[in-house]
Parts: C-alpha cells; sequence; structure tokens
C-alpha cells in the first residue's frame, strides 16, 4: 500500500470538494483529493444541468402546445421525438462535464486519487486497498445520494433515480414518479410535457418543498390541473409478472385505483454519502441522520481538524451553497488552526418547474417558529391571476407571500409560485442580504410593464399590514404612469 502524508486531505471531488482543494492551495501546496466514482460533479453529470435541459425541451413543447391563445396555430400535429430530446440532453451534459474536468485536469496529477475514502481513525484514511494518507486536516465532501425505499429494490432495473434518467436512449411511455419534492416535480413534469405517461405519488400533501400553505394550496391547484398527482396516497407497488413494467395500486380519499408504468422514479429525497465512511472510527459529534454537526460559519466539526461541506453535511443541498461552504472549509482546514468565519449568503432556492417554485430568507414554516409567539410579523400577497406582463404573457398564475417584521419593516423572507420566479426571488434576495426594509425595497425602481411589478403590488399590501404607509392605491397599483 503507497503512503502519503498530506497537509490538508479533501474527500469528495465534486462541487464542494474541487472548492475546497483550490482554497487549501491557497495556504499549502501539500493538498490531496480524493474521488470514488469519477470526476465531473453531481451537478453536471447527473442534476441541475442536465434536468435543465430535459426541462428546456419540455418548454418548448409546452410553448407549441400553448400558443393558440395567442392566435398562433402551428400546423400539424405536435411530434416529440425521443430520441433527439435525449441526445440533445446528453450532447449538452457531456459538454459542460467536460468543462467540469478540463478544471480538474489543471489540478496536479499527482494529488488526484481515485478509489473510495475511508477513515481509519482521525488523521489516517485509506483508499480502496492502495493508498494510506496520513492527514493534518481533512475536509469531508462526499456529497448525497437519492434514499430509496428498501422494499423497492425487488423491481430491479424497472427502479430508475435522477442518475438513469439521463442516460436514457429515448422517452419511454410511462413513469411513475415516487416524491413530488424538488427533483420528482421537476423531471415529473418536463417528462409528462414530453408526452410521457406520468403520475405522481407524494407524501402529507407535500408539493416543491413549499412551506407556506397559501402557496402551497395555489401550487396543489395548478399542478392538480395539468399532471396525475396522487399526493396523500397509500401505495402498494409490484414488478409485474413479465418483469417490464410496474403496477402501483393506490387509494386515497377513500377511493383506489392502479397504475402500470414502464418504470418507478425514485425522488423522495436524498441521503448525505457519510454512512460508509468509517465515522464509527471517530470521536465525532454527529447529528439524528449520523452526519458530522459542524459550525454553519466555518464548516468545523467536533473534531476541530475535520471541516465538512456541500451535501455531506446536511445543511442546504444546493449547487452554489456546496461551492460556498466547500470554499469557506478548504480555507480553513489550510489556516488551520487559525479558523475564520465565512460569507454565508441570504438562502435562495428555485424549482424549475412551470410555474416555477421559489423562496427566499425564512421560508414560512421558519418565520412562524421563530415569530408566532410574539405576533410580530406581517405577510404581503399578490395573486399573479390578473398581474399585468403575466396577463400580457399568457402566464398568469400563481401567487407571491413576503413576510417582514413588525416595528422594524425588515423584510424576513418569500415563498411563491408563479411567472420568472427565479428572478423574482433573487430580487428579494439581494434585498434580503442588504436587511433591506418594507419602505427602502418600494423605494427602488419598476419599470412598467413587468412581472417585478407583482413583487411590488405585495410589498405595498406588506407595508399596508406594517401598518407604515397608507392604503394601496385601489386596484390601480399597477396602472400605467404610476
Ligand atoms: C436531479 C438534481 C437536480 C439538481 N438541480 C439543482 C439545481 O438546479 N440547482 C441547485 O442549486 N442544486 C441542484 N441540485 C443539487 C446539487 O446538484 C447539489 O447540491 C450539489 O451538486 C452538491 O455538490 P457536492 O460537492 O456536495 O456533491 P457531489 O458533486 O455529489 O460530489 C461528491 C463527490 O464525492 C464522491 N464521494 C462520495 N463518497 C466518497 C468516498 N467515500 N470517497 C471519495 N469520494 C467520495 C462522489 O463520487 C462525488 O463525486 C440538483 C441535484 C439533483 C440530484
Ligand atoms: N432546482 C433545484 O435547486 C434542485 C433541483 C433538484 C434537486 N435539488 C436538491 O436536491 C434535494 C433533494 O431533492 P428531492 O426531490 O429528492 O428531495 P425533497 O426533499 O425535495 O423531496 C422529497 C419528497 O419525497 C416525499 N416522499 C418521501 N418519502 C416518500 C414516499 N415513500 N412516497 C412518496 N413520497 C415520498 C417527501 O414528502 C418530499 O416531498 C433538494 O432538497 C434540493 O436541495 C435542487
Amino acid at each position: 500500500m503507497k503512503s502519503i502524508n498530506a497537509d490538508v486531505l479533501i474527500l469528495g471531488g465534486g462541487t464542494a470538494g474541487m472548492s475546497a482543494f483550490r482554497a487549501a492551495r491557497k495556504s499549502t501546496d501539500n493538498v490531496y483529493l480524493v474521488e470514488d466514482h469519477k470526476f465531473g460533479t453531481t451537478c453536471a453529470r447527473v442534476g441541475c444541468m442536465p434536468s435543465k435541459l430535459l426541462i428546456a425541451a419540455a418548454d418548448a413543447a409546452h410553448h407549441v402546445r400553448t400558443a393558440d391563445q395567442f392566435g398562433v396555430h402551428p400546423d400539424g400535429a405536435l411530434r416529440i421525438d425521443g430520441r433527439q430530446v435525449m441526445q440533445r440532453v446528453r450532447a449538452e451534459r457531456d459538454r459542460f462535464v467536460g468543462f467540469v474536468l478540463e478544471d480538474v485536469e489543471a489540478f496536479p496529477a499527482t494529488q488526484r486519487i481515485l478509489g473510495r475514502a475511508r477513515f481509519k481513525n482521525e488523521h489516517v484514511v485509506v483508499v480502496d486497498d492502495h493508498t494510506e494518507i496520513t492527514a493534518q486536516r481533512i475536509v469531508i465532501a462526499t456529497g448525497s445520494r437519492p434514499f430509496i425505499v428498501p422494499a423497492w429494490q425487488s423491481l430491479g432495473e424497472r427502479l430508475i433515480v435522477n442518475d438513469n434518467v439521463f442516460d436514457w436512449e429515448t422517452l419511454p411511455a410511462s413513469v411513475a414518479v415516487f416524491g413530488a419534492g424538488v427533483i420528482g416535480l421537476e423531471i415529473g413534469q418536463a417528462l409528462h410535457r414530453l408526452g410521457v405517461k406520468v403520475s405522481v405519488f407524494g407524501k402529507d400533501n407535500a408539493l416543491g418543498g413549499i412551506t407556506d400553505p397559501v402557496v402551497l394550496e395555489n401550487a396543489l391547484d395548478i399542478f392538480g390541473k395539468e399532471m396525475d398527482l396522487h399526493l396523500d396516497a397509500d401505495t402498494q407497488v409490484s414488478l409485474l409478472p413479465s418483469g417490464k413494467g410496474v403496477k402501483i395500486d393506490y387509494s386515497e380519499n377513500g377511493t383506489s385505483g392502479s397504475v402500470t408504468v414502464d418504470f418507478l422514479l425514485a425522488a423522495t429525497g436524498r441521503k448525505p454519502n457519510v454512512d460508509n465512511l468509517g465515522l464509527e472510527n471517530l470521536n465525532i459529534d454527529l447529528d439524528a441522520r449520523g452526519v458530522p454537526k459542524a459550525d454553519p460559519y466555518t464548516m468545523q466539526t467536533s473534531v476541530a481538524h475535520i471541516f465538512i461541506a456541500g451535501d455531506a453535511s446536511n445543511q442546504l443541498p444546493l449547487l452554489h451553497e456546496a461551492a460556498d461552504q466547500g470554499l469557506i472549509a478548504g480555507k480553513n482546514a489550510g489556516t488551520f488552526p487559525t479558523v475564520t468565519e465565512g460569507l454565508r449568503r441570504s438562502q435562495i432556492s428555485v424549482v424549475f418547474s412551470d410555474p416555477q417554485i421559489a423562496s427566499i430568507g425564512l421560508r414560512f414554516k421558519e418565520v412562524t417558529s421563530q415569530f408566532d409567539n410574539c405576533g410580530c410579523y406581517a405577510v404581503g400577497e399578490v395573486s399573479f391571476s390578473n398581474q399585468g406582463r403575466s396577463r400580457v404573457m399568457g402566464v398568469n398564475q400563481g401567487h407571491l407571500r413576503i413576510y417582514a417584521e413588525h416595528g422594524s419593516g425588515r423584510l424576513l423572507g418569500a415563498e411563491m409560485v408563479g411567472p420568472a420566479a427565479e428572478h423574482l426571488a433573487h430580487l428579494l434576495a439581494w434585498a434580503h442580504q442588504q436587511k433591506m426594509t418594507v419602505a427602502q425595497m418600494l423605494d427602488m425602481p419598476f419599470y412598467h410593464p413587468v412581472i417585478e411589478e407583482g413583487v411590488r403590488t405585495a410589498l405595498r399590501d406588506l407595508s399596508k399590514q406594517l401598518r407604515l404607509a397608507e392604503d394601496m392605491a385601489g386596484e390601480c397599483a399597477e396602472c400605467p404612469g404610476q
């Protein structure tokens, strides 16, 4: 077995690991990066990028289907070529992966090691059975993987996860999506719009991670009209006797039914990759999911020289968070024993469904748990059903709710389902990070006619609820000339 002595060792060569590697190398050249599977990152290979490519194809189909409302009638029947759809998804995905691999190849070859890492003790990590690395400081950046209900394993190759979807040569005829969270909704709706027969099975009427009951009700109505949703059903899953499909028997609200599909897509949450790391060989504090607890500002665990970043940390499993956490963890591993706090930005999350779902700052659930006792928050809202620009474009569905603190008028957070939510969320997240008040936000320019005027309507409503301003000017809040 080869032996290496490292100042800093990074476990996992995804987004967080690469970010940590670069940051640690600012303090020392003696940094090693261990990657188990293959370089290229979850985001580029099987996550953010291929899912958005599939959604882009679905959007194209949707625009053709909904052109009638403008008096535009594409001639002939809509034809979706599944092979061509998947060929573009894979080709563009490979392009994105290629850019990541170019970055990895710029790292010194001798400092990149392929193999599965496992802790032997708090300073020693063994990679497969070929290398033993003794490291002064270690960053865990091993990502996450789909959680699978154990009973579904009997479905064999009929059970799929996101990774499988993006390797398809063509589109299947039918899919049952289990989990109506972010992945289930994004991939489920995209497949549905691409002509795949999709049924979505969820739990507790949850949808897209929404916690605000008003926004949720709106979203349930919108997506329920478009898709076959069973969000609180008891289900029984079995492999067809032919082995060529899956049968789902379900009952909900006193009714029962069954669907037969080609594949069951498990989108029931993700599990941090820390269970096979040999953590039992360390004296490290773990949370209820068995993940090392870490300070969110330093990413330091209870073992002072071990840091954690990205999905493995079980904090905020999002791409930009993985990059930020990797930077903080890598920098601190490099400068240890000097450990400093890094920048944590205002929270933002976007689900790329149509309409999109987004949240910034505190979610409604967090606002109520932190502020309910004092009753010191207010909510302002707007429906997009009559919002000027949204109606112009025929995308006038959805609802935005913004939360702010009584007295200070400070923006606390927002949740929404609606048109251009990815852009509205950025606007609000920037204001949140600047700790702006509702009055300061209302002082900002709003062009006409834009979807952002919906934000202004909600802010005016919020201002009224905060009793900081005159009543809104009737229904004319978005009239030209305002
Ligand atoms: C379908 C899907 C869509 C998504 N879309 C978005 C989106 O639109 N926007 C967004 O912000 N986020 C999105 N995400 C989430 C985002 O992809 C993740 O938050 C991010 O990729 C996590 O990066 P990471 O570095 O923590 O993990 P990864 O990139 O997964 O890196 C972890 C690496 O560690 C390696 N590893 C694991 N165990 C070991 C071990 N024992 N030894 C050595 N190496 C090991 C793995 O092989 C892997 O390469 C999506 C995720 C999925 C699945
Ligand atoms: N646009 C984005 O930013 C984006 C896209 C995809 C993924 N992601 C990241 O990946 C993470 C994981 O996504 P996810 O969708 O797997 O998890 P999730 O936590 O968003 O959703 C899982 C859903 O599965 C449901 N569920 C759990 N067990 C079930 C069962 N037995 N049957 C039916 N439903 C069940 C839950 O109620 C929940 O709604 C997200 O939290 C997000 O951070 C982000």
